[in-house]
């Protein structure tokens, strides 16, 4: 797969620059992905307050094995429904490499049908369900060891060009 890097314009931040022209797609048959960004609150390794998912291909979508801890509380034993969905929106984010493009979260949306616990084990599963052009609209799921479905959530990603990450104004988008 290409360098993301490859339509560079250029970018008044050096950090925002490096991080792009470091940025690559990892080989199609690769099981293990990258986390994109070390400081990432998703699947940085470098972020104290992240959540460090580590993700997977499986078949045409992506898997994670996942663990919130006293970090993410929301009520007690309760993980909070942002660091829910923060991972969520991360994994989301893996399926782009089997896609080979860059994209962003425009809408997500979740449904908590059980709470999800705090020092539990779960596993987290994401796919393509349709592309649209730009539009991708993803699927995922959350299990506990019991085979039971605990979260479910849809979002709708939009394709971009390099340039979205390296301009530093932009305007809000109305729907
Ligand atoms: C932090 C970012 C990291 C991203 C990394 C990217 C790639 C790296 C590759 C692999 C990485 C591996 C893991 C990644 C991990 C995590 C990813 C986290 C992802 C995020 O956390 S990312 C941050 C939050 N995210 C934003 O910061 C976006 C802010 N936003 C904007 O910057 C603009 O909003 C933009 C550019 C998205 C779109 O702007 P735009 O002007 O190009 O698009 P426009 O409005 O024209 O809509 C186009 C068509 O979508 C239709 N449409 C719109 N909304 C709809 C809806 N709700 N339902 C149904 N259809 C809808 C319209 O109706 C139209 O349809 P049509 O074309 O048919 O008319």
């Amino acid at each position: 797969m290409g360098k993301a890097s490859d339509a560079v314009s250029g970018s008044s931040d050096p950090d925002v620059e490096d991080w792009v022209r470091s940025f690559r797609f990892p080989e199609s048959g690769s099981p293990e992905l990258p986390p994109h960004h070390p400081n990432c609150l998703g699947c940085g390794p470098a972020n104290p307050h992240g959540h460090r998912l580590s993700v997977r291909r499986c078949g045409d979508g992506v898997h994670a094995h996942h663990r919130f801890d006293s970090r993410h509380v929301g009520a007690p034993t309760i993980a909070h429904g942002g660091a829910v969905a923060t991972v969520l929106d991360d994994l989301f984010g893996f399926l782009l490499y089997t896609v080979g493009e860059l994209a962003v979260t425009r809408h997500l949306a979740i449904d908590y049908l059980a709470p999800v616990l705090l020092d539990t084990p779960y596993t987290l599963r994401a796919h393509i369900h349709a592309r649209d052009g730009r539009k991708l609209h993803l699927r995922a799921t959350i299990e506990n060891d019991h085979a039971h479905v605990v979260t479910t959530a849809t979002a709708l990603f939009l394709i971009v060009d390099i340039d979205h990450f390296l301009t530093t104004t932009h305007q809000p988008h109305h729907r």
